[in-house]
């Protein structure tokens, strides 16, 4: 039986005395979605950083696909199919919309300075394969225009396309609807979900917006003070007392629709 694509064991790491994750644990196969929630400190970000190297953890194991990458610098991490995307979108906002997802492309697969001077950069270096992938998010009537244009929900659209330049197996999203409006929210984390279920991507992210957690993800884990308190289909974390009492709390279910039921 082949390895499942994330394997996580026993992580842990401490800042001067505090430690902010302890002893998490949890497996990603491919193609599912894992929601990664909790208050405010928890410690979301630095399992992030600590899985796409930014972070060396201070103790446990991380496996991509069977293979250890506890430690690997970001860059060795990513080229072995990690993509992430960010709180706040990166992009180029003086490029061309099109022209940022060739300059991510070019990073993933570089051709020579010749034929680069050859093509002209902004003309036809990996062009087809940017444009599929502006197709692919809803951005291909866009890719003309300056990003710096952009609306901002389609900023993290673009940003999507970014993070499927280097064809991931594994995608890592931190917070990916911050700052968006609501209805924006959860068509990008739907649409998110329609891509990484087609093409076997698995999807860990975090999210303070329970309707984006509760609609989309297969499996939530609740961390809390750096340790797991719950894991789970959505279903059996909503219903998790512990749950309710440090996070979602009675006044803050995700969805009216079930709040009868929390609340009962
Ligand atoms: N570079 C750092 N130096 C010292 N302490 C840090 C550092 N980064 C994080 N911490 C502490 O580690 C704990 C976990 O922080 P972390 O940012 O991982 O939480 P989080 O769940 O991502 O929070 P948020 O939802 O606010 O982004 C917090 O107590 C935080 O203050």
């Amino acid at each position: 039986m082949s390895p499942p694509l994330l394997q996580v064991e026993g992580l842990a790491k401490s800042y001067a005395g505090v430690q902010a994750v302890r002893g998490v644990g949890f497996t990603l196969q491919a193609g599912e979605i894992l929601a990664l929630i909790g208050p405010n400190g928890a410690g979301k970000s630095t399992c992030f950083n600590m899985l796409n190297g930014q972070i060396r953890p201070d103790g446990g194991r991380i496996r991509l696909m069977g293979l250890d990458t506890t430690g690997l610098a970001p860059r060795r991490v990513w080229r072995l199919g990690v993509g992430r995307t960010f709180q706040i979108a990166a992009t180029f906002a003086s490029m061309t919309v099109r022209e940022n997802v060739q300059t991510a492309l070019l990073s993933h697969r570089p051709i020579s300075t010749t034929s680069l001077a050859g093509f002209g950069f902004a003309g036809r270096a990996h062009r087809g394969e940017a444009d599929a992938l502006l197709d692919l998010v809803g951005l291909g009537d866009a890719a003309g225009r300056a990003c710096g244009e952009l609306a901002y929900g389609d900023v993290k659209r673009l940003e999507l396309s970014i993070a499927l330049a280097n064809d991931p197996k594994l995608l890592l999203m931190d917070e990916p609807t911050a700052g968006m409006a609501p209805k924006e929210r959860v068509e990008l984390m739907r649409l998110t979900a329609t891509i990484a279920r087609e093409r076997r991507i698995g999807v860990l992210f975090t999210e303070h917006d329970m309707d984006v957690v509760f609609e989309h993800a297969d499996r939530i884990m609740v961390l809390n003070r750096g340790a797991l308190i719950a894991e789970g289909p959505p279903d059996t974390v909503r219903r998790d007392p512990q749950v309710r009492a440090v996070y979602l709390g009675d006044g803050l279910v995700y969805d009216a629709r079930h709040r009868e039921e929390v609340t009962a």
